[in-house]
């Protein structure tokens, strides 16, 4: 519910989402009515046979095609509104989790953590089916409701008995299958979605990473893993089977009853000239949809119980997307020049100390430069001076926003245009084409417009350009934003020195100090102070 509420409260979609629903709610009455005139003609024409009454068949034949001719645009405006309804709400929600998913860096930090398997597909499948079905439910619950009162009507003036027949029969068989098969098949659902989800997202890493498992000969260690994520779905879809299996059986034998019990019941009144033959089809007809609005949880209970697997997964990922993230470790504030206190870095889950007890500042003007062996902690000190690691303590003062940024050494290049490249996470900044060529031209990247077809050419940046020609690309992207500090992580790496060089000495002009993870040496004078990461947690501070 809790999932369900705010559309319907939203100030912008409670007008239309509700007139949607009042429409819904309307051809749906306008259906049942419907049903109730086709089962009383479906009655006439059959007593009219019996009796070889032709003038009776005719006239109920006619009556029957008018009311086929006015219902079937209610029928299928009723599927169009109530899809329709369900798309907004869809697009509503979509927006709602993209918003949360987006906030606070909650997509980083659900993903390093592995706090919650596959949060893409809740988004895009498990609300997809959220909204559509809920409407669906629903509206069958509702039509259920008007279906057994409309009909009752009809029954009670027919062979009351049946009216108790069906409540008894009703209440034990919706028991039965939510006790017996609820228990099953809700969980094995919930883990259904899940290994599907798990499939795919193998296939897309495979994608992702054609080219490294190409250059391996990768694809039977691929194929091996890819299967064994497919056969994992497959031997639980082949337990939710078994379950449907003895759900199916349930409901079949209970729908056939229907078809034996009504006539059973009356046909003692028939054949004793009590009740005429039109008069018990009708009362078999009603008894059928009296007791499918009854026992519309085991009639649907397949639906429901995927549905409601669907429910605990985007409620479970709701509650983590708004749980509170604990602020007790490395304090952030912001402050105009950058500079760490008493700070102690924990790997996330507190594995190991990497640093103890460090405290530095860095002068605008008065690179920093970071050195150490591999895995001694350097990239980590990044990530806690960017704000995405927290666990330690101390504190870290730095200048907000677009004032610092962050060169990872595997550049991030968006889908999109050349431009865009250079100008995320602001495509809309206006930079001239000339001027940005003017960059480029200064990182030698002069010709690259022209060899991939203008600056509004599209193409899989990552896998067209070599890592060096990606990483000047970034470069440029954040020397356009002219931020006091840039944190490079290698950002250089895959350049030649005279490359290397060239991209350093654009910083000091530009006022961007250097904040650089590196083991190239001739990087030293563009530093002033070098502190060197010496394992287990200590360093060393020395000016250059
Ligand atoms: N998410 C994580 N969870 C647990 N441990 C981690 C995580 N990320 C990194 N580590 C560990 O923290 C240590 C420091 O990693 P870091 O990437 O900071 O090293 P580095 O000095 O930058 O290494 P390199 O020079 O090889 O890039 C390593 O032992 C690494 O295995």
């Amino acid at each position: 519910m809790s999932i369900a509420r705010p559309f319907w409260w939203d100030r912008d979609e409670r007008g239309p989402a509700l007139g949607l629903l009042v429409l819904l709610m309307g051809l749906l009455l306008g259906q049942t009515a419907f049903n109730v005139l086709f089962n009383q003609e479906t009655g006439e024409f059959t007593s009219a046979l019996a009796a070889r009454d032709p003038a009776r068949f005719w006239s109920a034949i006619g009556r029957f095609v008018w009311l086929l001719a006015m219902a079937v645009p209610i029928y299928a405006c009723y599927y169009f509104v109530r899809d329709t309804l369900a798309l907004r709400w869809r697009r509503w929600l979509t927006a709602q989790f993209l918003d949360r998913y987006l906030a606070h860096r909650a997509y980083y930090h659900l993903n390093a953590e592995g706090a919650l398997d596959n949060p893409d597909q809740r988004i895009a499948d498990d609300i997809h089916a959220f909204t559509g079905q809920s409407l669906y439910f629903s509206m069958i619950v509702l039509g259920a409701g008007i279906q057994m009162v409309a009909f009752a009507g009809v029954l009670w003036g027919i062979a009351p008995v049946l009216i108790y027949v069906l409540v008894g029969y009703a209440v034990v068989s919706t028991l039965f299958t939510t006790r017996l098969f609820g228990r099953h098949l809700i969980p094995l659902n919930f883990t259904q979605l899940q290994r599907e989800a798990d499939f795919r997202f193998g296939l897309v890493r495979l994608r992702e990473h054609a080219e490294s498992v190409a250059l391996h000969d990768g694809e039977a260690r691929e194929r091996q893993g890819l299967w064994a994520r497919f056969l994992a779905a497959f031997d639980n879809m082949r337990r939710v089977l078994r379950w449907q299996l003895g759900l199916n059986l349930f409901q079949y034998g209970h729908s056939f009853l229907t078809l034996v019990l009504p006539s059973v019941v009356v046909a003692a009144d028939v054949l004793e000239g009590r009740l005429e033959v039109g008069r018990a089809v009708q009362a078999a007809g009603a008894f059928g949809a009296i007791l499918s609005a009854l026992t519309l949880i085991v009639e649907h209970f397949e639906g429901l119980s995927r549905f409601s697997a669907g429910i605990e997964r985007l409620h479970a990922f709701r509650n983590t997307l708004d749980q509170p993230s604990d602020q007790q470790g490395i304090r952030t504030a912001a402050a105009s020049e950058l500079s760490v206190q008493g700070l102690s870095v924990w790997t996330p889950g507190r594995e190991q100390c990497l640093l103890r007890d460090l405290t530095f500042q860095v002068q605008p003007g008065q690179g920093l430069l970071i050195s150490g062996a591999s895995g001694s902690g350097k990239s980590s000190l990044l990530r806690v001076l960017a704000g995405l690691w927290t666990e330690g303590e101390g504190r870290v003062l730095r200048p907000a926003g677009a004032e610092m940024l962050f060169l990872p050494q595997q550049p991030y290049l968006p889908l999109g245009t050349l431009r865009e490249q250079l100008l995320y996470p602001q495509p809309e900044r206006g930079v001239s084409d000339a001027e940005l060529q003017d960059w480029l031209a200064r990182v030698q990247l002069g010709d690259l417009p022209e060899r991939v077809g203008g600056w509004s050419a599209v193409r899989d940046w990552g896998k067209q350009l070599s890592i060096g020609e990606q990483q000047r690309l970034a470069f440029v992207r954040a020397l356009l934003r002219r931020p006091r500090y840039l944190l490079l992580d290698e950002a250089t790496s895959a350049l030649d020195a005279d490359n290397e060089q060239r991209l350093y000495a654009l910083l000091a002009p530009l006022s961007i100090t250097p904040v650089s993870v590196s083991h190239h040496p001739a990087l030293t004078v563009f530093h002033r102070h070098q502190l060197t990461l010496t394992g287990a947690g200590a360093w060393r501070w020395a000016p250059l």
